[in-house]
């Protein structure tokens, strides 16, 4: 049965989204395959990452590898919000330490006209690595999070070429050509609906749309300018479960403390928050309504274990403050991703804190 651990007992991910009461605090990290795991590095030493996001028994294998180690309550699926446009045959490399690198930016009306819808079949390769994990997962507590980057976190690697600063070219094509700025969003929504539609087909049972960069815009101009497309894809997602269940939709961005009420009304189950707003304030800005996941500093896990242990409760605490203000559940997070240098014993104390706590 979906979401139903060995124990019968729904995964605590599942519930904590859902506003019933888990067995434990869930809790996993963004970016918690990666760097800062050895036995992934030694995966990948001679394999590119975009190959290896194509390859479903590295996927797999990937996606596991932290949830064994430090018994998280979520495996995300090992990927990058740039494969469903890679996919759609956009000629893009993921360069280590720098990121997504565009081989040419999308700057013209023609450059947006040549931007393809995506087949599905072109991320198969994604699709079956879901079953696999489906399979592995089911008899744990461990719930699989499918993910896509949003809309406008998109937009800005196609424009810009690569990872940004300002954002300059980005924001002028917002300004200047509102038109071409929604025709190329309007097609980037389609993409990414297809990309988790797929992964939901497959098996995911929550889904993190990723709108990591949204935090450099203002309320106004995210409202204006990016809203409506998120809006988009959140209710092309209503019931695509199987047999028209739904799925959990997790919404984040960084620094997006402004944009907090706008991006839960997009549609959001659940909305990331950064470390930037203590929980119980998020849900205050946001009002009664959806779980709240977050929102530990990634660099206090350099700290040592006094402090780490210090930061951790006052997150829990500040999370049932907020559940006591109308949230419906936490899951525990960091603020944003592991930093790669991150001693991952350290991370595994973490979760042991949080499911003790
Ligand atoms: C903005 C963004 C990207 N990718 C992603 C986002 C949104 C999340 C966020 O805000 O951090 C999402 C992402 N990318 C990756 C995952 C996998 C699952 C996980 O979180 O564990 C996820 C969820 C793998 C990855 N994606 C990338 C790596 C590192 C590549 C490597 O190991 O060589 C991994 C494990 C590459 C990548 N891809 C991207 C960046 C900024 C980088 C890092 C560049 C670097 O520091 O090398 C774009």
């Amino acid at each position: 049965m979906v979401g139903v651990s060995e124990m019968g007992a729904v995964k605590p991910l599942l519930a904590a989204a859902a506003g019933r009461r888990p067995e434990r605090r869930p809790v996993w990290f963004m970016r918690q395959a990666g760097r800062s795991l050895p036995e992934y590095r030694a995966l990948r030493a001679d394999r590119g990452m975009l190959e290896a996001c194509f390859d479903p028994a590295m996927v797999t294998e990937i996606t596991l590898q932290p949830v064994r180690r430090h018994d998280t309550d979520g495996a995300i699926l090992f990927s990058d919000i740039v494969v469903p446009l890679k996919a759609a045959g956009i000629d893009l490399d993921i360069v280590a330490g720098t990121g997504p690198v565009i081989a040419h930016p999308v700057r013209t009306a023609a450059d947006v006209a040549a931007i393809a819808r995506l087949e599905p079949d072109a991320v198969g390769a994604v699709a079956a690595a879901v079953s696999m994990l489906r399979a592995e997962l089911d008899p744990t507590p461990t719930a699989l999070i499918g993910f896509a980057g949003a809309p406008f976190t998109l937009a800005s690697y196609l424009i810009e070429g690569g990872p940004s600063r300002h954002y300059a070219h980005t924001k002028a094509m917002m300004y200047g050509n509102p038109e071409l700025w929604h025709d190329l969003m309007g097609r980037l929504v389609d993409i990414t609906v297809t990309f988790l539609r797929v992964q939901i087909q497959a098996g995911v049972q929550a889904v993190q749309l990723f709108d990591s960069w949204a935090g450099m815009l203002s309320r106004r101009d995210y409202e204006q300018y990016v809203a409506p497309h998120s809006t988009r894809v959140f209710a092309e997602l209503d019931g695509a479960g199987a047999g028209g269940a739904a799925i959990p939709r997790i919404h984040f961005g960084v620094g997006t403390g402004e944009l907090l009420v706008p991006m839960a009304r997009v549609g959001a189950d659940v909305v990331g928050v950064d470390w930037r707003v203590p929980l119980q304030e998020a849900i205050g800005r946001i009002g009664p309504g959806p779980a709240l996941q977050g929102n530990l500093d990634p660099t206090v896990l350099f700290a040592g274990d006094e402090v780490i242990a210090a930061h951790v409760a006052r997150v829990i605490d500040d999370a049932d403050h907020a559940i006591a203000a109308g949230a419906r559940g936490h899951i525990f997070n960091l603020g944003h991703g592991v930093l790669p240098d991150t001693d991952p014993d350290t991370i595994t104390r973490v979760v042991d804190l949080v499911h003790s706590a």
